[in-house]
């Protein structure tokens, strides 16, 4: 007879719980360790939906990809409300056990680099394994912009034709198309929810970001990163990345 199914059993918290393993014995390590962890499962989720989402897109089924888009930034709102948790480190207790982390970094985080690289942001540090597997397909901005193409609107082969590996260069065109959209929302209504759906992500990543380098300068000031970074200056100027750059600029035409 088969074992009865059982809390315990059915999520593995053998493995989950013993899968934090603190290298000094300072109290915050372990705090350090499960707030990565959470954030690498939330990850993992993330890139669930947007795989999904991305098939959803390219069969023009908007509306059900609206869903899992939603629910990309509520996970992402999320990540960012646990950097509270993590701001209860002090530099003081991050001192005490930094060493230890040698030359590791979330800059390595493979998972994070293909959440971008489905979103449209590619090239760019040493992709790991997933990121190169997403980013020989197209992202979700490429296929927002075939979905767009597909209802009708004249789109440069630049946009929709491109070598996907590549990074994504903005292009007027797709601008003054989404801009037709937005000037007339209930022709397009669908084309309208799904941009704002892409933008709520965007704007969400862009959030998490100025709360990760405001903790970056709380906790190690001006230090450099152990990834080899500048540090608060490398974070700062990631700030200004968009993965649906149009989205953003169309609206000084409105
Ligand atoms: C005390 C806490 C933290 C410090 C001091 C810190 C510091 C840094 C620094 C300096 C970098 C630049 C790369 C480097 O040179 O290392 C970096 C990158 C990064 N960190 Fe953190 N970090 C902290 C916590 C976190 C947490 C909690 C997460 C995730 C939830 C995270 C995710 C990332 C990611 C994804 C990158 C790459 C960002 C990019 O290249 O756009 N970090 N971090
Ligand atoms: N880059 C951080 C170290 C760090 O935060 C980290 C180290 C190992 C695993 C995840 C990390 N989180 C984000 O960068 C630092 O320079 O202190």
């Amino acid at each position: 007879m088969t074992e009865p199914m059982t809390y315990s059993r059915y999520l593995a918290l053998d493995q989950l719980l013993s899968a934090q393993h603190p290298v000094s014995d300072e109290h915050d390590e372990l705090l350090f360790i499960v707030i990565h962890q959470t954030k690498e499962l939330w990850l993992k989720q993330a890139i669930a939906e947007l795989e999904v989402a991305l098939d959803l897109v390219r069969t023009d089924r908007l509306v059900e990809a609206y869903k899992g888009l939603a629910r990309v930034s509520r996970i992402q709102a999320v990540m960012t409300l646990s950097w509270d948790v993590l701001t209860t480190m002090t530099p003081s207790d991050y001192t005490l056990f930094r060493g230890v982390l040698g030359t590791s970094s979330g800059f390595q985080s493979d998972q994070f680099r293909a959440v971008e690289t489905l979103l449209g942001l590619r090239g760019g540090g040493v992709p790991g394994p997933l990121t190169t597997r997403f980013a020989a397909q197209p992202s979700l901005w490429d296929e927002a912009n075939a979905a767009l193409a597909r209802a009708g609107f004249d789109l440069p082969d630049a946009a929709l034709k491109r070598d996907w590996t590549q990074p994504y260069r903005p292009d007027p065109a797709v601008e003054a198309a989404w801009a037709q959209v937005y000037r007339d929302p209930h022709r397009w209504w669908e084309l309208y929810q799904l941009a704002e759906k892409l933008v709520d992500i965007d704007d969400a990543l862009a959030t998490w970001r100025h709360k990760h380098v405001l903790t970056v300068s709380r906790v190690i000031g001006m230090k450099p990163g152990t990834g080899g970074t500048p540090g608060v200056p490398y974070l700062e100027s990631t700030l200004a990345k968009r993965a649906f750059p149009e989205l953003w600029t169309l609206r000084t035409l409105l």
